[in-house]
């Protein structure tokens, strides 16, 4: 699991480290002039670096790691200062290695361009956690110089002009190949706005830990998280035991979602799945997976229980929404059994999904349990702010923090990055699994239906969101060859045992090699 802290919490746990007088400064710099080598691995003989420094620490991360490539690895390396200030012990330092300091007032729009022609490796230091999210004026010629350039960017801790916290950053900021970040893993840089820039990040142990909060402030699943998490059938597994979800999805108007829906749980390796539906939907369903369990709904019916107590009670978990518009009786009642608002059997469950049409049935006095996940894209979300008496504008993690805090549940924010806000508080869920490929129809269905297994088969909610998330990104991408083609709702359903698989399986090689 990759936790995440924002920048309070760093500046406190480097504190006492600081004060016992341990050189952090050099260490981060030279695990960056480390890494800066090793991005040079394939440049052309005596390969130039060009350091952008700011006034504060970060600039002096920059310029010690300028020095360190200059003295210990015969590197060129020198550096422009982006501030009318700069860091004096890091510019004394590159100075006395053999080092130039380019003040940005005194290069004119050539000399700049003749600085970039010549660099293979840009390291950005001008601002790291004291950063706010807005350039001056003065420096945005700097930036679009660099950006216009192409030549690789290093962001030393995180991307300038990004908020290490929030992740908020200015529109003209450096994209990074890599982001080279210091004894904690900024929450910024794993939120929208910060991880669309920061490239992938390698994170540099300066002793830090023990002095971190216990709660991170964002955490993101990794592989042997999904491991960890993910039920596996064991040699006393039945149907029953391994989940049984009930969907309650599909109408006349959007029947296709049911399949969808249906084929996301079924595909994920839940025990039973239960599809609740007119018996158009189900005829079509049970075409595309025989193994589904029909139970029609109809005019007929409506008023009615679709599920008997018995049956309601040997089911584990329940989708409502995908394809369903939202006066269909499915939602009231799917809504009214989650939030414990209905005469049903104790053991009949309170964990499910609410998806699409369903979210237009909560409101402000609905009441529900983080084992209820609700999963909106940005304008579902803020349509139900707006029913919920909550500002539609705030950015992505408050606006899902606010509705899980308003309902109860947990909150699953679709977009590039998924975002959890889990409904008991804890720590925000970032997950950045997903290709552009996926933003396409019916893909919310499958990762609805994915939920409902996952949920079924008994993880928290907070845990089978971050985690369905994970699979249903994972499988977009396999179904997409990485994002080079494009692909349909269905094929990411057909692409997720591959995906489960290929997780797994990295698991049964470590255990092979330990035999
Ligand atoms: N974590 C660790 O263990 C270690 C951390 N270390 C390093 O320290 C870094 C933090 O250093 P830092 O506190 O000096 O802040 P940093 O970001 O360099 O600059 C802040 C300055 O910039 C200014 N400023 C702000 N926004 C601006 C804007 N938009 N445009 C223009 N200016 C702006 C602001 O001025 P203000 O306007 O607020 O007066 C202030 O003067 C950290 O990221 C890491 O790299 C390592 O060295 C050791 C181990
Ligand atoms: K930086």
């Amino acid at each position: 699991m990759l936790r995440a802290h924002g920048a309070e919490a760093v500046r406190e746990a480097e504190r006492p480290l600081l004060e016992a007088g341990e050189p952090l400064m050099l260490r981060a710099a030279a695990a960056l002039a480390e890494r800066a080598v090793h991005h040079l691995r394939s440049a052309p003989f005596a390969p130039q670096v060009l350091v952008l420094a700011g006034a504060g620490s970060n600039g002096g991360d920059g310029l010690h790691a300028a020095a360190i490539l200059r003295r210990e690895h015969s590197l060129a390396a020198d550096a422009i200062t982006a501030a009318p200030r700069r860091h004096e012990e890091g510019a004394a330092a590159l100075e006395a290695a053999g080092g130039t300091l380019h003040p940005l007032a005194s290069l004119d729009e050539e000399r700049l361009a003749h600085l970039l022609c010549g660099a293979d490796l840009v390291i950005d230091s001008i601002l790291g956690i004291g950063g706010r999210p807005e350039v001056p004026a003065e420096l945005l010629p700097l930036l679009e110089a660099v950006r216009d350039s192409g030549v690789p960017v290093l962001a030393a801790d995180l991307p300038s002009f990004v908020d290490a916290t929030t992740g908020q950053a200015a529109p003209e900021a450096l994209p990074a190949r890599e982001t080279v970040t210091f004894g904690a893993v900024k929450a910024g840089l794993l939120l929208p706005g910060g991880a669309e820039l920061a490239g992938t990040v390698h994170l540099v142990d300066l002793g830090l830990e023990e002095h971190l909060p216990a709660r991170a402030a964002v955490e993101r699943l990794e592989d042997a998280d999904v491991r960890a998490l993910l039920p596996r059938p064991g040699r006393d597994s039945t149907k029953y035991r391994r989940g049984v979800v009930a969907l309650a999805v599909g109408s006349e108007q959007y029947p296709g979602a049911a399949v969808l829906a249906v084929s996301g749980a079924a595909r994920t390796g839940a025990g039973m799945v239960r599809c609740l539906a007119p018996q158009a939907v189900l005829d079509l369903v049970l075409r595309a997976r025989p193994e589904t369990v029909g139970h029609p709904v109809g005019p007929g019916r409506a008023g009615g229980r679709v599920l008997d107590d018995e049956t309601l009670a040997r089911t584990h978990a329940v989708v409502i929404g995908p394809g369903l518009p939202g006066d269909d009786p499915r939602v009231r009642r799917g809504v009214a059994l989650l939030a414990g608002q209905m005469d049903v059997p104790a053991e009949a469950p309170r964990r499910g999904v609410l998806d699409a049409g369903a979210l237009g049935a909560i409101d402000p006095g609905t009441r529900l349990c983080p084992d209820v996940v609700l999963t909106p894209h940005r304008g579902e979300a803020e349509r139900l702010a707006r029913r919920l008496d909550i500002d539609p504008d705030l950015p992505a993690p408050e606006l899902a923090r606010a509705l899980a805090a308003a309902t109860g549940a947990t909150v699953l924010l679709k977009g590039a990055i998924t975002l959890v806000a889990p409904g008991d508080g804890g720590p925000l869920r970032s997950q950045d699994d997903a290709t552009p490929q996926l933003a396409t129809a019916g893909t919310g269905d499958v990762l609805a239906g994915v939920l409902g297994a996952l949920l079924a088969a008994g993880l928290p909610g907070p845990d089978a969101a971050a985690l369905a998330a994970l699979l249903h990104g994972r499988a977009g991408r396999l179904a997409s060859r990485d994002g080079l083609h494009p692909l349909v709702a269905l094929d990411v359903a057909d692409s997720l045992p591959e995906a489960i698989g290929t997780i797994l399986a990295d698991a049964q090689d470590l255990n092979r090699g330990a035999r």
